[in-house]
């Protein structure tokens, strides 16, 4: 049976107040779901199809042409069909049938026959309620479930985990074609990990399904895809590659391309230079032979100059390589050109005016009001001008509660400010209040969103602001916030955090909402920013683009401290070999349950 699974269509079928997360997960398996439906309207709707089934059947009972063995079996056949005893019913459509004669009746019980059959076929190779539980349960697990949340009622469960719980569902499928549309946005790294590892032993195992996959999450992508849909401009395009093959590929043809045309019109304005001495020597000596070459070789210039490689990368032929009806017989060099490239520039740190750390935590400690067990303890901390801190951790660690304390918002004992520090923070939740302020007042505008932010900011400081972000024109101040789009909605909050402009910037879970170019260019611009970094993200690439050190870097700038923490079980530990290290301990971590998952 092919089938495909998505997310997003799974999201109203789990919303029933009794079910259980497990039931939930199972019962979204859409094409056992299908085959069931069948079965059932065959068996209980006696209203159409039992009743004709039986009228039919006392009508060739009276027939004498027909023999009562075989109406007797077709019968008990229909009887057992209608009861829903599937497995009986196949069985008795294993025995050898009796000599049937022509007739409308036996006809359409012959069709109804064939179909019980169709379907007891697909339910046999449905794979058993019990081992599909176990198998609900290791995907569970995987996707970060304990055992009691399983059991828990569905509409327990944040939403977050609701989403993951709808995830599970679609990965339960056997299914033909697997769409995933952004599956990491809620999953914490051991979560992207199991799941990365779930769909590569998928697509190894034996008839794999089609999986397209849209995620800005990098190393997910690179890790998994084997082919790109580009969309651009309105155009799809295809590569066989994954997004670094892919970007790679693009700088080598435009290198490629670009020599080449240097290379060519070097070679042209040689040639044309040849011409112009050649016509002027033949008409002065009266060399016509002089003249006959110029012109052959301005007909070279005319018609034979361009690509000289085909698109197979062979020699060019024109038949080939250039159909329809040309004025050359060559494609001219096109070198493709950057568009409008994504970029993020971030405002010059301001500089304090007596030196010191930002920032010092020492020993700390905070329970959140209500709660017994504390979610940080024990955590010291330090942050000085110009450091590159990430901070890993699983849902729930405590992370955003740590840049709380950084940003100043929850108060504890034990932490220490520079006098003069101004301190940027994006909270996780920094687009939802957007869209929340969109909401309420519908006719608002980034711009003026800015301006209520900071009184003080001018209209053109605020443009200038959005559009060092990439914000501009009328998107900035004639479309209201509401109708923005989720990375919009960053740029328009990452300039609220970056006025004015702070020494320390607090980032949590910056990219969820961007495409991963623009995470390139954030990644970019956080690199070259003067001020303190401490990065919160579930994404391995962009904490290692921001925090860790990329080839080149060294002597470039002294003195700044690149660190990647664990934060775990409420304190600070030191990731020495940093995030690919942390993500090789979550994998050894996951063990069992990434064979588990496919009931491996
Ligand atoms: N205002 C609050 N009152 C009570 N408990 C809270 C509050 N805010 C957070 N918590 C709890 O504190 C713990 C840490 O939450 P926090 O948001 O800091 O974790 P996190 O590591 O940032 O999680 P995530 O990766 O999901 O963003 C969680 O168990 C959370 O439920």
């Amino acid at each position: 049976m092919t089938s495909s699974g998505t997310l997003t269509t799974q999201t109203s079928n789990s919303g029933e107040m009794s079910r259980t997360v497990l039931q939930c997960v199972i019962e979204s398996d859409v094409s056992r779901n299908e085959v069931l439906r069948e079965i059932d309207s065959l068996s209980c709707s006696p209203a159409n199809q039992a009743k004709r089934l039986l009228a039919e059947l006392a009508e060739a009972e009276k027939n004498a042409s027909l023999r009562s063995g075989s109406r007797g079996l077709q019968a008990r056949k229909a009887l057992r069909v209608l009861d829903g005893r599937v497995a009986e019913a196949a069985r008795l459509l294993d025995e050898p049938d009796n000599e049937i004669s022509e007739g409308t009746a036996q006809q359409e019980t012959r069709e109804a026959v064939d179909l019980l059959s169709e379907l007891q076929s697909q339910f046999e190779q449905m794979t058993p309620l019990a081992s599909l539980t176990s198998q609900a349960r290791n995907i569970l697990s995987g996707l970060g479930f304990s055992p009691a949340t399983m059991d828990a009622p569905f509409t327990t469960l944040s939403g977050g985990w609701q989403m993951r719980c709808c995830l599970a569902g679609v990965l339960l499928q056997p299914t033909a074609l697997l769409i995933l549309d952004e599956p990491t946005n809620f999953l914490d790294l051991l979560g992207i990990i199991w799941l990365q590892h779930h769909l590569l032993a998928l697509i190894a195992a034996p008839n794999p399904p089609t999986v397209l996959l849209v995620s800005h999450d990098r190393s997910f992508l690179d890790t998994l895809c084997t082919s790109l849909l580009i969309l651009r401009n309105r155009t799809l395009t295809y590569f066989a590659g994954n997004l670094s093959a892919y970007e790679a590929d693009q700088r080598d043809q435009k290198l490629y391309l670009s020599r080449m045309k240097e290379a060519q019109d070097r070679q042209i304005a040689h040639m044309e230079k040849t011409i112009r001495e050649g016509i002027k020597l033949g008409k002065k000596t009266g060399d016509d032979g002089k003249l006959r070459m110029a012109k052959s070789r301005q007909k070279k210039v005319d018609e034979r100059m361009g690509m000289e490689v085909g698109k197979g990368g062979g020699r060019f032929k024109l038949n080939r390589d250039l159909q329809g009806f040309h004025l050359t017989n060559r494609a001219s060099i096109e070198v493709p050109q950057d568009e409008r490239p994504i970029t993020f520039a971030l405002p010059p740190a301001p500089t304090l005016r007596f030196p010191g750390p930002l920032i010092s935590l020492e020993n700390i400690a905070y329970a959140h009001p209500g709660r017994s067990t504390p979610v940080l303890q024990g955590v010291t901390l330090t942050i000085h001008p110009g450091d590159r801190v990430g901070i890993l951790g699983l849902n729930g660690c405590g992370k955003s509660t740590l840049l709380g304390v950084l940003g100043g918002k929850v108060v504890v004992a034990g932490v220490e400010r520079h006098a003069r520090l101004r301190v940027g923070w994006y909270e996780q939740s920094a687009v939802e209040e957007l869209k929340r302020i969109g909401e309420a007042d519908p006719s608002l505008t980034a711009l003026q969103e800015l301006q209520t932010h900071d009184p003080a900011l001018t209209p053109q400081d605020a443009r200038s602001l959005l559009s060092s972000l990439g914000l501009r024109g009328s998107t900035v101040s004639d479309t209201p916030l509401s109708r923005l789009s989720g990375g919009q909605l960053v740029r328009v909050a990452l300039a609220k955090v970056l006025w004015p402009m702070p020494h320390l910037l607090l980032l949590d879970e910056v990219t969820t909402h961007l495409d991963a170019e623009s995470i390139g260019a954030l990644v970019e611009a956080l690199r070259e920013f003067e001020g303190a970094v401490v990065v919160v993200s579930h994404d391995r690439w962009a904490v290692r683009g921001v925090v860790e050190e990329m080839d080149g870097d060294e002597g470039e700038e002294e003195g700044r401290r690149r660190v990647v923490f664990e934060l775990v079980k409420g304190g600070l530990r030191v990731l020495e070999e940093g995030v690919w290290g942390y993500e090789r301990r979550l994998e050894r971590r996951l063990g069992g349950l990434l064979k588990a998952s496919l009931g491996g």
